[in-house]
């Protein structure tokens, strides 16, 4: 049952932007405008990130933040001061200086059209988008980016695209036992027909001080114990199942389905959930006691499928080995 080896990614995280359209019950990242956390990051502090990340020899730029921020009132003379006319713009140009200063980037800017997706394709070596749940929560109420219809549709263009695809459950969220179940089903339906979903990530909810859930408690072990083993027997085996070694404790989970613990920086913290530090990469093997290995963003059966354009194969090729992978540990 336990996988030969468990694999992740040495990432640096770019929160672009905390504002957004949407108003998770769950989320403690989002800021409204006029806060004074409120940010859009800047190109020089973008860079300055980048390049901490290729000295710290990570090979993931990981561009994650608030939902169509341009829908917020008082978003875009701030953008717009930036240059950009649209955060997928400006998101596009960080990319290409990201390729420059050597990280392969993974996208999730949230729910994307066909033609924003074939926009920043040649541009990231995988994509990202939390399906969250099937089912219908108090957490997404007023989300219009949180519409389950919605998030499957980008997927699937994705899919059509040729693009890598990183999606996932939120676990914890309000959704019964049988939303996960046809959550799961839903992500494998997707796959059957692209073959891009390359991993699903089985997220615990933390409950964020300052959000409407923040007294609600978090899932046991045993919930995501069930939720993973539930998941591997639903999906594909070539499809991995990702838990984040911050938010749970892996040792179990790797033997019961899990083989990949997502990206994880020695530069950034995790943005979304940042009271959890990330465990020291070499005390991880101590946790699975299963040989570690590093990947890229993009997984190696999607490097030998050439899923992948002419912009980042030459970085592509400087990063991984013969087998699509980075280093054994
Ligand atoms: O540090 C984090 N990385 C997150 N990642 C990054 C992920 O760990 C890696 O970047 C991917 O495995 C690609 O290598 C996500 C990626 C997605 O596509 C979708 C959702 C997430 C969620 C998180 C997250 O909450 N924290
Ligand atoms: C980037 C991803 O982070 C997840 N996310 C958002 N808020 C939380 C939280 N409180 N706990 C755990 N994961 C969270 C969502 O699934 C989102 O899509
Ligand atoms: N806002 C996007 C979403 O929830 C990206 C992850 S959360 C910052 O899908
Ligand atoms: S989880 Fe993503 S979509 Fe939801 S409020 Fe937070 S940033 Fe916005």
């Amino acid at each position: 049952m336990a996988p030969p080896f468990v694999t992740f990614s040495r990432n640096v995280f770019i929160p672009l932007t905390n504002v957004c359209r949407n108003k998770c019950g769950y989320c403690g990242f989002r800021r409204d405008m006029g806060h004074p956390e409120a940010k859009l990051l800047s190109p020089v502090e973008v860079t300055d990130i980048l390049e901490r990340g290729a000295r710290a020899g990570c090979s993931e730029a990981l561009f994650t933040f608030g939902e169509r921020p341009e829908e917020v009132s008082g978003f875009m003379p701030l953008l717009k001061a930036s240059g950009y006319g649209s955060i997928i713009d400006y998101l596009i140009e960080l990319c290409k200086l990201s390729i420059d200063i050597g990280l392969l980037p993974h996208s999730n800017p949230g729910i994307l059209e066909k033609d924003e997706l074939e926009e920043l394709k040649p541009y990231n070596a995988s994509m990202g988008l939390m399906l969250e749940t099937v089912g219908t929560v108090d957490a997404h109420e007023g989300c219009a980016g949180k519409v389950p219809e919605s998030r499957i549709e980008t997927i699937m263009d994705a899919g059509e695209l040729g693009i890598p695809f990183t999606t996932g459950l939120l676990v914890g969220i309000g959704e019964t036992w049988d939303d996960r179940v046809r959550s799961i089903r839903a992500i494998r339906d997707v796959h059957e027909e692209s073959g891009n979903v390359q991993e699903v990530i089985i997220q615990n909810f933390i409950p964020k001080p300052g959000s409407k859930m923040a007294s609600w408690h978090a899932p046991g072990i045993g919930e995501i114990i069930k939720t993973v083993s539930m998941a591997r027997q639903n999906l594909p085996e070539d499809v991995a199942i990702q838990v984040s070694p911050n938010l749970v404790n892996p040792k179990e989970l790797v033997h019961c389905g899990a083989s990949d613990l997502g990206g994880i920086s020695p530069e950034t913290i995790d943005h979304i959930n940042p009271e959890s530090p990330w465990p020291d990469i070499r005390k991880l093997h101590d946790m699975v006691c299963i040989p570690l290995r590093e990947r890229l963003p993009i997984y190696p059966q999607y490097v030998k499928k050439k899923w992948y354009s002419k912009e980042i194969e030459p970085l592509i090729r400087k990063l991984s080995d013969a087998e699509g992978f980075r280093k054994t540990y």
